[in-house]
């Protein structure tokens, strides 16, 4: 994946159906631009009638759903954030991460790395608040992230691709700057609930 754009290609995903059809298309080239991928992720105006059969809530934590496999080149999933939940202080393990808002509004705070001790309390970077279609971009050099969605009366979806997939990452301790390596499930895939073997999720501890 190159930072800068190679050709800018404006798309406009008119469906969920079709944003996963054309960032099929583009990830199938050698070479991928950041802001396009931003940019298409961005254009599709979010329909809740095609995500409702992906977005499954629990009770206590946020839950990770997989839409699409992305033909070994991305993970697509759809996160479903209850009234106060929010994920631990966590890296993305060198891929690149897209966060799209499908519904309700989402704080992210931006830290710093810790120090290679990972001793005292962990600088906050900046934070801001996206709201409903808005598609943030991180990866590990730019930093490390918490997501909260603080509203009490309202829930949050949001629309996350990956690229390359992983399935751990590590989590940090603010006032400590200890990390901790943690595997992540999946709540559905493709629509239906995962047989979870492993018991507790750990991505949100
Ligand atoms: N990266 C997190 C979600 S988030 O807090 O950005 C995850 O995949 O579970
Ligand atoms: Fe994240």
């Amino acid at each position: 994946m190159m930072e800068q754009p190679v050709q800018t290609e404006t798309w406009k995903a008119r469906s969920l159906e079709e944003l996963v059809r054309i960032l099929h298309q583009i990830f199938a080239e050698d070479k991928v631009s950041v802001d396009e991928v931003q940019a298409l992720m961005e254009s599709y105006e979010s329909n809740p009638e095609e995500w409702l059969q992906y977005a499954k809530f629990d009770q206590y934590r946020y839950t990770r759903n997989l839409v699409d496999s992305g033909n070994g080149k991305f993970n697509l999933m759809i996160l479903c954030w209850g009234e106060g939940h929010g994920s631990s202080i966590h890296d993305h393990t060198d891929s690149h991460c897209f966060m799209k808002i499908l519904q309700g509004n989402l704080k992210e705070t931006l830290f710093e790395w810790p120090g290679k001790k990972g001793n005292g309390e962990m600088t906050k970077k900046s934070e801001r608040v996206l709201r409903e279609n808005q598609c943030a971009y991180i990866n590990d050099s730019i930093g490390l992230h918490r997501v909260e969605n603080i509203s009490h009366t309202e829930p949050a979806v949001s629309l996350h691709l990956y690229s390359p997939p992983f399935n751990t990452c590590n989590t940090f301790d603010q006032r400590t700057g200890h990390k901790h390596k943690v595997t992540m499930t999946f709540y559905s895939q493709f629509g239906e609930r995962t047989v979870c073997a492993t018991g507790v999720p750990q991505e949100n501890n």
